[in-house]
């Protein structure tokens, strides 16, 4: 079919006031960025629904980026046709031959705001009803629960027809929920995570940790190309790169190995909250979930959260790993999140990590480093890149290897 336009319906309509208006510009804004390689597309932001006008533009690819935008709960794909009754016919028979499979029920649902238009909308009901029967077999009507909604609705300037009503990931449109860091390793967990918190409208921007030589450029592309997944549902997302090899070797050298996991992950907490300070950002994200390895359990938590007041949020916390890999899978990271270059943390884990770690111990170990140095070095290395949907760093990576053979 030839969709002349999309009808979205928002998220969330709870929404009201400047907080409504706000949702409504940055969805907005959002669609636009993804349809941005379609210049002939016209989006109009309503009060109550958007209207995007394909202008020629595929509805196919419409839809796959659609998809991926928070803040819109569904959409139709829609065509405008004179009005007239004979177009009207002409255009509901081809959409429901289309669309309608055998079995199914349905109804014509007839809105009206020019009233000046020469049908009533229970006479359009029944006589493009009248029309569809006449020409289809195994039609099946049905008032109360129809399976499928043939809606017309005449307007001024023309008259709109459509049949589907697609779903959209719901959420709040990016943007609106304010800025934040979050936390990225190469694991399953944390990219979930970072999908939720879009999900949610946060503007994040990804934290990452290597240590040169002892992780590879692979694991540092398998990090940035995970971002490019995620920058699906989000148009764009820098990705900040943390030195992390001097510290790491500072704390093996310096702390009693049953601690060098927390005192890690305090140095990667206030590493990240420094970042979140110089960004502008509100709060700090993280993939873990309660209890899933040693520094989950919630005595670790606690001794890693002592290093700041910055709310630290855990989209994944309770949820069972089943239940983030059912995610991953669903959301197109899972299959590169297993690939196997190690990061930063697998390689400097400790055999046997304490799992009730005490604030006081961790506290009074790092007294004997330079924690200040240590972190203001990390600091200065830092570098920012932005990565935009499905940037590809891994094949790049390959390539070179390639190259050198
Ligand atoms: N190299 C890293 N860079 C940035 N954040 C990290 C890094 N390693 C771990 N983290 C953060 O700490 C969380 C817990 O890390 P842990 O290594 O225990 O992994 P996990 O539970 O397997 O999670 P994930 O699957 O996200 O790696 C991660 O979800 C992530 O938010």
């Amino acid at each position: 079919m030839k969709y002349t336009e999309v009808m979205v319906r928002y998220g969330e309509l709870s929404t009201k006031g400047k907080n409504r208006k706000d949702f409504i510009g940055r969805l907005a804004g959002n669609v636009t960025k993804v349809l941005r390689d379609f210049p002939q597309v016209r989006i109009y932001p309503r009060h109550d629904r958007m209207h995007i006008v394909l202008n020629g533009a595929p509805f196919e690819e419409i839809d796959k980026r659609l998809k991926k935008v928070f803040g819109i709960q569904t959409y139709s794909p829609t065509i405008k046709v004179p009005k007239t009754l004979a177009d009207i016919e002409k255009i509901s028979l081809e959409m429901m031959q289309e669309t309608f499979k055998d079995g199914m029920t349905f109804k014509v649902n007839t809105k009206r705001s020019d009233h000046q238009f020469k049908y009533d909308t229970n006479q359009l009901n029944s006589m493009v009803g009248d029309y569809l029967f006449d020409h289809m077999d195994n039609l099946k009507a049905e008032m109360k629960h129809p399976d499928m909604v043939l809606r017309i609705e005449v307007r001024q300037d023309a008259i709109y027809i459509s049949n589907q009503l697609l779903h959209g990931v719901g959420g709040m449109p990016v943007g609106t929920g304010g800025k934040a860091v979050m936390m990225l390793s190469g694991g399953i967990d944390s990219p979930v995570a970072s999908y939720l918190a879009l999900k949610r409208g946060v503007d994040i921007e990804m934290v990452h940790f290597f240590s040169p030589p002892y992780t590879t450029e692979k694991a540092l592309a398998k990090a940035k190309e995970l971002t490019g997944i995620l920058a699906n549902y989000a148009g764009r997302i820098n990705f900040i790169a943390v030195p992390f090899a001097e510290i790491q070797e500072t704390i093996k050298e310096k702390i009693p190995e049953g601690y060098l996991m927390t005192v890690q992950r305090r140095f990667m907490l206030q590493l990240a909250d420094r970042i979140r300070a110089k960004r502008g950002s509100m709060a700090i994200f993280n993939g873990e979930s309660v209890g899933q390895v040693a520094s989950q359990t919630l005595e670790s938590m606690f001794a890693i959260n002592d290093v700041t007041t910055t709310p630290v949020i855990r989209p994944v916390a309770t949820m069972d790993k089943t239940e983030i890999i059912d995610r991953a899978r669903k959301i197109g990271t899972f299959e590169l999140s297993i690939k196997p270059f190690e990061d930063c943390c697998t390689i400097f884990a400790p055999p046997r990590p304490k799992t009730k770690p005490k604030v006081e111990k961790a506290r009074k170990y790092e007294e004997r480093l330079d924690a200040e140095g240590l972190i203001q070095r990390a600091m200065d290395g830092i570098k920012v890149t932005p990565i935009y949907p499905n940037q590809k760093f891994l094949e790049d990576k390959a390539q070179e290897d390639a190259d050198l053979l």
